[in-house]
């Protein structure tokens, strides 16, 4: 079974880690634990998917779906050399079944006392630090959630009314101010545009007015990246503006958004930080924007840094990706929030707090079975896109699983653009190689705005006009921007981005790997420089004698300027990962599918490129049935957050 491990790690089936954690197992267990020593490693590369533990049920039921294996990009020969995952699991002993492994798990010393590597939970296998991350959220959230708070049903209704107005229909974002005000820990989710930065401010002055007497409630308000704080900077600075019945609190809610690395205050050579169980923080209120990019390793910290009598509140995207760490963390959280599922107890608190009663299928009588949804409101029109035009209706037939209008649009998205104006800005484009001609036009045209900016350098020498120079072509590359849903081959990311880098700049990019006009991002986070996994910056030259150097935009709105040999983690970003793309927007989205089906193509993986788009969304791909293949497989959220 080693043997076959080393042979998935030479091929890139697995990681490097998740060999040597077999390896090291297999030293320390007899030889009858070999069941054990495999499905150790295979936790640790589910991990590395994303996953923070193993579900056996699903293992066993589905080897090969579960595992993402062999991988998209397996060579033919290690096709032929690698056994299957289902082989692997059977040799280990024969014919083992889910109940065989479960009860070799129970009697095994890796797994049974308090300090062993592994954690078995109703059927889930866990690393014991994923499993300890998560009984801190589960406590944490179940403490906060119990917590309720003494609140005026009444009162409560004068204010929101003075917020929203007289109410005529149901208005989901009032309830989402309501229900924030009964416990320590709230759940506002919707897709782009629902109102999640709208509702936040009005949430938040609610709080500030029910105070009454005593000092103003002390926010902080973060986001799981650099570009995702500056968002939720500046949409809550706008809101505030136009907010005139708050005049009397406004002074009270912040505008300014730090990533929560900064909130709990990073630690050199560390993966602790300054603010945890023992110098929690100095807030009432800790909201976080994007919480579907938060990996569990980081809710679990934020909890324990947050003091026991403070509010969490959590806004995002639950039908988004998860993070690219370990979590999926809010879609486990709020799955089925499109339902309610609340008590007949929590809709009455509710309902005396408007004149409109919620609508009586969002009531249940077993709601206690949703712990967690007594506490999520889910928005679901979105003020940006109109679930009947463009955009919003793709990323809704695909988000709904629907396949009927999609077949139509896949078929032939330029017919249905001509008859309807409001489909102009969605196309399909079916080619048959990613280097057709017509992708290298519709890039060349893409680009085209960004290297004449780049050409427009300023000839003088100050500094502040280079930095307006370098900051206006960091918001520019904000304006067209290819997604794939891939890394490698020839539609993946890595591809895309030598082609377009040629395509742009010629044998200048192909003989260096640093050129002026190259935008890169940052892949792991780096702390002495102060960059996040997936910030982006631009090389360029201040001066056509200087050196080159990366310009990147700091959270304050300033340029940094870094020299190329500082940077180890970067890839070019003409192309990005749909994966990387999460927490950012671009005017002109264009998602590139792989032509073979893989299993990473999921319902949540499209959504998440399509809402991307600001204004106009562009599909490239050479088999359309891949859309329709993909829009039916969702991810499976491993996790037990959500078990009783
Ligand atoms: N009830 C409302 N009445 C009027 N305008 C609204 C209302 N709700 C939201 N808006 C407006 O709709 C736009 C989108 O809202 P907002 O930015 O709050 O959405 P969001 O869910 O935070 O979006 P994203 O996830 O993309 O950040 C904003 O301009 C906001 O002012």
């Amino acid at each position: 079974m080693l043997a076959q491990l080393q042979l998935w790690y030479q091929h890139g089936w697995i990681r490097a880690i998740d060999l040597s954690l077999a390896q090291q197992l297999a030293q320390q267990l007899d030889d009858d634990q070999a069941t054990v020593v495999l499905l150790a490693a295979l936790v640790s590369y589910q991990l590395g998917r994303g996953h923070p533990c193993l579900d056996l049920a699903q293992l066993y039921a589905a080897p090969e779906q579960t595992l993402g294996l062999p991988p998209e990009h397996a060579s033919v020969e290690s096709l032929q050399v690698c056994q299957m995952p289902h082989q692997v699991l059977a040799n280990v002993s024969a014919g083992m079944s889910l109940q065989n492994a479960l009860e070799v798990l129970l009697c095994s010393p890796a797994v049974k006392p308090e300090n062993s590597p592994l954690v078995l939970q109703q059927q889930r296998l866990y690393l014991r630090r994923y499993f300890c991350y998560e009984q801190q959220i589960k406590t944490d959230l179940a403490a906060r959630m119990a917590s309720l708070q003494q609140v005026n049903p009444k009162h409560l209704k004068q204010v929101l009314d003075e917020l929203f107005g007289q109410q005529q229909t149901i208005s989901w974002q009032r309830t989402a101010c309501a229900m924030a005000m009964r416990s320590l820990f709230t759940i506002v989710t919707g897709g782009p545009g629902t109102g999640k930065t709208y509702t936040v401010v009005r949430l938040l002055a609610t709080l500030q007015k029910l105070r009454g007497q005593s000092e103003p409630l002390r926010i902080r308000l973060a986001a799981p990246t650099g570009k995702a704080a500056a968002r939720m900077s500046e949409s809550i600075g706008n809101e505030l503006l136009t907010l005139a019945s708050i005049d009397d609190v406004k002074a009270d809610i912040p505008t300014e958004a730090v990533t929560l690395h900064r909130l709990l205050g990073t630690l050199p050579n560390s993966r602790g930080f300054r603010h945890n169980k023992d110098n929690p923080l100095h807030t009432d209120v800790v909201i976080i924007d994007e919480a579907s990019m938060v990996d569990i390793e980081m809710m679990a910290a934020v909890v324990q840094a947050l003091p026991s009598h403070a509010r969490l509140i959590l806004l995002g995207d639950k039908d988004q990706l998860a993070s690219v760490e370990a979590g999926a963390i809010l879609g486990q959280l709020c799955e089925q929030a499109e339902h309610g599922h609340y008590t007949p107890e929590l809709t009455n608190w509710l309902n005396a707090t408007a004149d409109v009663a919620l609508p009586a299928d969002k009531t249940d009588a077993d709601g206690e079975n949703w712990p967690y949804l007594q506490h999520t409101t889910m928005f679901h029109e979105s003020r940006r896109f109109d679930p009947n035009k463009g955009i919003g209706k793709l990323a809704d037939e695909v988000n709904r699983q629907q396949r009927t209008w999609l077949e139509k649009w896949l078929r032939d998205s330029d017919a249905m653009a001509a008859a309807q104006a409001e489909f102009d800005n969605i196309r399909m484009r079916a080619v048959s190689r990613p280097n057709h001609q017509s992708v290298q036009q519709m890039v060349e045209e893409g680009y085209a705005p960004l290297l004449t900016l780049i050409q427009a350098r300023p000839e003088s020498s100050s500094a502040a006009e280079t930095d307006v120079w370098a900051a206006d072509i960091l918001k520019q590359l904000e304006q067209f921007q290819i997604l794939t849903a891939v890394r490698e081959g020839e539609w993946g990311m890595h591809q895309f981005n030598q082609r377009i880098s040629y395509w742009l700049f010629g044998d200048l990019a192909a003989d260096h790997g640093w050129f002026e006009g190259r935008p890169v991002m940052v892949t792991h986070n780096d702390y002495s420089l102060d960059l996040r996994n997936g910030d982006i910056g631009i090389v360029l030259r201040r001066q056509p004698n200087e050196p080159l150097r990366v310009a990147f935009a700091t959270t304050e709105g300033n340029i940094r300027w870094l020299l190329p040999s500082r940077l180890t983690q970067v890839d070019t970003a003409f192309a990005m990962t749909i994966h990387k793309s999460q927490g950012s927007e671009f005017t002109h989205t264009v998602m590139v599918l792989p032509e073979h089906d893989v299993p990473i193509l999921t319902k949540e993986l499209l959504y998440t490129g399509i809402t991307r788009a600001k204004e106009q969304f562009t599909l490239l791909c050479a088999n359309p049935q891949l859309v329709l293949k993909a829009v039916e497989r969702r991810i499976q959220r491993s996790g037990g957050l959500a078990d009783g």
